[in-house]
């Protein structure tokens, strides 16, 4: 029978920001019940207080999960993102801390690229402000500035998991499909690579922007950008608040540059959904402004509840940290009649020899081991016979460099 250095039952899992339900199924199937739920996000003393006796924490995007949170959190060893984006979370300081950050690479990119081609057709046709009209009692009904999308350029920027499929879905509208990108992409479709995004820019008549948030990508599309782009073209924006110049956009609006944009995402955005939503955007009735929804559908929520809380029961379980993207990867077969050891440590020279040699004097048999390393850190999984297990965490806890050790089974 399986035996944890913590029973399931003491091992608390904090879930926030309203993670789908299929999320506490899987923990519950595996054995985790003691699961803290919130539907909004925490900040402050609020998330300090109840991230400070998590083992594990899930969360979206609202929440931050920065290094002065992290040093509070001491029972911590493992973060849920329950989305793509995992720009809230202090990676580094998680590294440095031992715990794994897991994502859901690509459970709701369809979702986000089906809401952009919503998006183009809905621009191109003037909707949003016909539609802000008719709720005032206007009637617009006229064809002035109302196009087919069929023939028009889509310019993608960052074309990567959800890039490549919004530009699949756009060429089968009739679009022709430009992109941007940092890396040399193989073109799907018929789709065509520019070098330099002010081409993309000088051809698009809808630019739509997919890049992840890195110090690079820190409003990379401001006033210079925007004012490259075609007269009377629109701007699409569900990848990260911080990319786009908000006042530029704002103004490029005001001086009708641009015939209209949609944004998803905002450099700040509410706490919660009973927040203030404040932005320089508001009252432009050609924008369309969605509340962070790119990725907010049931099918996209329920995949990455399943996803997530997978990754996370299995590192819980097994110690296996595929497909983190803050630590070295582990992949780990399950072990029948031996207890498993994690230990996770700062990467030094030395530090496996010194376990193998404290090991080898208390006379503990070593029947596997792994060991993966990032610049920073070193991660070894042993087994060892279960009799000796409570004696070689010992051993580890006295290793010079541990972060943290943890038994499983
Ligand atoms: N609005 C929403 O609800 C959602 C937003 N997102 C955001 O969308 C972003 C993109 O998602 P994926 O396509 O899945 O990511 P991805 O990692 O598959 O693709 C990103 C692409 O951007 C490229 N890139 C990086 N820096 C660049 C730069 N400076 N210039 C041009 N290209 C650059 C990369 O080479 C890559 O091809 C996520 O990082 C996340 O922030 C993701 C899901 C939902
Ligand atoms: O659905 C969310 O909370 C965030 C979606 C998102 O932006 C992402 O997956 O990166």
């Amino acid at each position: 029978m399986a035996k944890h250095s913590l029973d399931k039952d003491k091992i608390k899992i904090l879930l926030l920001e309203g993670v789908h339900q299929s999320a506490l199924d899987v923990l519950k199937n595996s054995g985790y019940n003691n699961i803290e739920y919130h539907k909004g996000s925490l900040s402050g003393d609020e998330l300090a207080e109840a991230i400070k006796d998590a083992h594990f924490v899930g969360i979206r995007s609202r929440t931050h999960l920065t290094k002065e949170v992290l040093e509070q959190a001491e029972k911590l060893v493992g973060i849920g993102c329950f989305c793509i984006g995992t720009n809230q979370v202090d990676l580094k300081a998680a590294e440095l801390l031992g715990i794994p950050v897991f994502n859901a690479p690509f459970s709701n990119t369809r979702s986000v690229a089906e809401l952009v081609i919503g998006e183009i057709i809905m621009l191109m046709r003037g909707i949003p402000q016909r539609n802000a009209s008719a709720h005032k009692g206007g009637w617009i009904k006229s064809a002035k500035g109302s196009y087919e999308v069929r023939g028009k350029t889509l310019g993608v920027i960052g074309y990567g998991h959800i890039g490549t499929q919004l530009g699949i879905l756009a060429e089968t509208l009739g679009m022709r499909v430009v992109f941007y990108d940092i890396e040399d992409k193989l073109p799907l479709g018929n789709a065509h690579q520019l070098r330099f995004m002010n081409e993309l820019l000088a051809q698009a008549d809808v630019v739509s922007l997919h890049v992840p948030e890195t110090p690079q990508t820190k409003l990379m599309f401001g006033a210079a950008q925007i004012e490259a782009m075609r007269p009377g073209s629109f701007l699409i924006n569900a990848s990260r608040g911080t990319v786009v110049d908000i006042d530029a956009l704002a103004a490029a609006l005001e001086s009708k540059h641009l015939a209209g944009a949609a944004i998803d995402v905002f450099p700040i955005e509410p706490k919660s959904n009973d927040d203030e939503f404040q932005s320089p955007l508001r009252g432009f009735d050609n924008v369309i402004l969605t509340p962070h929804v790119g990725g907010s559908t049931e099918e996209a929520q329920e995949n990455i509840g399943i996803e997530v809380a997978g990754k996370l029961a299995k590192y819980s379980d097994n110690g296996s940290t595929v497909t983190a993207v803050n630590f070295p990867e582990v992949s780990l077969p399950q072990q029948h009649g031996t207890s498993r050891l994690l230990h996770i440590h700062r990467n030094r020279p030395g530090i496996l020899l010194k376990i193998n040699q404290a090991f080898s004097e208390k006379g503990i048999n070593i029947g596997g081991q792994y060991l993966q390393t990032t610049a920073d850190i070193g991660y070894v999984v042993m087994e060892v016979h279960t009799d000796q297990a409570a004696e070689a965490l010992e051993e580890l806890k006295n290793i010079e460099g541990t972060i943290r050790t943890r038994l499983l089974y």
